[in-house]
């Protein structure tokens, strides 16, 4: 799949500036802290979808693309994919801008990592707690997203 060529799917959950301390030992951005950026920006639509707490049950097809280096905008784009009677399954990307003029790079925009988080509607003991009907088992391939009355898509 060439990400190059695409734009981003889902909406604009986060934006932030990958940073000296967030790196590896090889100078580019840790996996881990890329994971964490997806797992908040997957959580906000999801918490929005639950109208109230959710948690983080699973992520998978995880593919790290190209690496984040520091001064990149990382921009976290989600959009769900489906939800059941509690869970909410989030398809994740992120993009990075260009904004330092180094290299001729400037302004480029490229996906660098995807992958597919799953949330759980909880109550406050941390069980599993039904979504409202109207916004269980949603599935993007047969619903419109307007199904979910999000706030903004
Ligand atoms: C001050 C506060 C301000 C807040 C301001 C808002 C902030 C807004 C942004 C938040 C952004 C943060 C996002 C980070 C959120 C964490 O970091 S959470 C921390 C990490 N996660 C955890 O600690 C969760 C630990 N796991 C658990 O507690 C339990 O396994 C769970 C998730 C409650 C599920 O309990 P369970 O008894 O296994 O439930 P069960 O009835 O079997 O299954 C429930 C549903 O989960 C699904 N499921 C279970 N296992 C799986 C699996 N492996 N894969 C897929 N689905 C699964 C089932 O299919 C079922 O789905 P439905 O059929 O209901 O649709």
């Amino acid at each position: 799949m060439n990400k190059e060529t695409e734009s981003p799917k889902g909406q604009l959950v986060l934006r932030t500036l990958a940073m000296p301390s967030d790196t590896n030992p090889h100078g580019h951005i840790f996996g881990g802290w890329i994971m964490s950026q997806m797992d908040v920006g997957g959580g906000i639509l999801a918490q929005e979808i639950a109208r109230g707490r959710i948690v983080t049950v699973n992520a998978s097809s995880i593919t790290f693309h190209k690496p984040a280096m520091v001064g990149d905008v990382v921009c976290c784009y989600a959009r769900c994919l489906k939800t059941g009677t509690s869970s909410i399954t989030i398809a994740i990307e992120i993009w990075v801008k260009k904004i330092s003029d180094s290299g001729n790079s400037l302004g480029q925009r490229y996906c660098i990592t995807d992958a597919i988080y799953t949330y759980v509607s909880v109550d406050k003991h941390n069980k599993p707690r039904p979504l409202a009907e109207q916004f269980q088992n949603f599935n993007c391939e047969t619903d419109d997203i307007s199904k979910l009355a999000l706030s903004h898509t």
